[in-house]
């Protein structure tokens, strides 16, 4: 067993009654074992002492929705709706996509997440197996599923649906059980409803989540009216998805009895603000959805409609966005945005155990670099982190107590090799 205590540092736990510690952490092999202003043994006692003065611990990120792999269309295709920019410009490009190009635009994305302190995102994409791959390398943490779009003869509508099945059984529990998966049919306009069907089956039978856009836009929720006679909720709790535990992505449009119903059978949100804003989709009823109990996490959704992975910009954006349209300052208040993007992400994606910094929980952590202007006064450092912070002052991450990054050196990839591979399949795309 191997011990490590960090002294001297703030420790910013996200847990609800909002504890910060002035004092130690101590964590052995992958698990927190303790967290206090002072160490319980003599500091000889340790394997590795870590000073901690002058950086701030906190939970991980954790990224509830993405496509990590469309880093390669990264300002391909900016200022567009999103029906446009799915049909015209990435669909015509994603077709070109191989499984290479997927490996280097994930491994980019993977190491801009860890740059920028995610230690855990979703990501539903195709040629999976490569996520999987880089993220085994990384150290972090992937909740991973094959998307799947089933516009489609029904040969390769089947031969999808198998690959996805496949691929969750493959890869479920895998690296250290840092690897999760889900099923995920991409959204109710993109799979037919027997399709669904037969998704909502496989979960069941692997026992795992879906994950699924939904509700996206108004011209979204106005299709599936005049297609299936039911808005988007309504079509899915029929077709039998909400049955399985089930993660949603963005949830823009919805009426008060769709919250209701979410809340009923414990659909989790997640709030993509920073994509919903530049696809002009909308602005979420989140203050609605959390008062009726639904779990609203966070979500970068792809670098295409974002354009970055930077989680902590998106804590900002929720807590000033729901204040500027509802005209309520504490619609979502600074505490509120950071355990949506830790604690509440965590459990909306099933990892109960991440997520808060607190003895028995995994050792899955972030240290930001507070020796700089925007981090004093000394005051509250909750507000810093949602109001001031940014992913470059991200120092040091360690996840499943192993060390993944410090003083902002990726030990876990080779960062100039992926840029370089990055660059040449990026040109090869284009060219293709
Ligand atoms: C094959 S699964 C991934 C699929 O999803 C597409 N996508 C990316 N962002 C969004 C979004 O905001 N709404 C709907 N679909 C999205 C991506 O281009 C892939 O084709
Ligand atoms: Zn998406």
């Amino acid at each position: 067993m191997s011990t490590t205590i960090i002294v001297n540092g703030i420790f910013v736990t996200a847990n609800e009654a909002d504890t910060i510690v002035h004092g130690c952490m101590v964590f052995e092999d992958d698990q927190i074992t303790y967290i206090g202003e002072k160490a319980p043994l003599p500091l000889e006692q340790y394997d590795h002492v870590i000073d901690g003065s002058r950086k701030l611990y906190m939970p991980g990120l954790v990224n509830t929705h993405g496509h990590a792999a469309m880093s390669l269309l990264r300002g391909y295709g900016d200022d567009l709706a999103l029906q446009i920019w799915l049909e015209e410009k990435m669909w015509p490009m994603e077709a070109k996509f191989t499984s290479e190009d997927v490996y280097w635009g994930t491994s980019l994305s993977v190491l801009e997440m860890i740059k920028s302190g995610t230690t855990s995102f979703v990501d539903m994409y195709d040629h999976m197996d490569q996520v999987a791959d880089v993220v085994r390398q990384s150290g972090i943490r992937g909740s991973l599923t094959r998307g799947v779009i089933g516009l489609c003869p029904a040969d390769i509508q089947e031969h999808k649906l198998q690959e996805a099945i496949r691929f969750a059984r493959d890869w479920n529990g895998e690296a250290d059980g840092r690897i999760t998966t889900m099923i995920a049919p991409h959204a109710p306009y993109t799979c037919p409803p027997d399709y669904i069907e037969r998704f909502v089956q496989a979960a069941h039978d692997l026992d795992l989540p879906i994950h699924t856009h939904m509700s996206e836009t108004a011209r979204e929720v106005q299709a599936n009216v005049e297609q299936y006679g039911a808005r988007p909720v309504e079509h899915l709790e029929k077709l039998g998805v909400f049955t399985r535990p089930t993660l949603v992505a963005h949830g823009v449009h919805l009426t008060d009895e769709e919250i209701a119903t979410l809340a009923r059978y414990d659909v989790r949100v997640s709030h993509n603000p920073g994509s919903n804003l530049k696809l002009a989709s909308g602005i979420a009823r989140v203050v609605d959805l959390m008062k009726a109990g639904v779990k609203v996490s966070l979500g970068t959704d792809s670098s295409a409609s974002n354009n970055n992975l930077d989680m902590f910009e998106e804590m900002r954006l929720a807590a000033l966005i729901h204040k500027g349209v509802s005209g309520d300052p504490v619609a979502v208040p600074a505490r509120t945005a950071l355990r949506m993007g830790t604690a509440i992400g965590a459990e909306s994606i099933w990892l109960p155990h991440t997520g808060v910094l607190e003895a028995g929980r995994k050792a899955d952590f972030i240290a930001i670099n507070i020796d700089q202007p925007h981090f004093f006064p000394r005051t509250d450092m909750i507000s810093h982190i949602v109001y001031s912070a940014a992913g470059q002052d991200v120092s040091d991450m360690c996840v499943n107590g192993r060390w993944v990054m410090k003083e902002r050196s990726v030990l876990t990839l080779d960062e100039e090799r992926i840029q370089h591979e990055f660059s040449r399949r990026f040109e090869a795309l284009v060219a293709r």
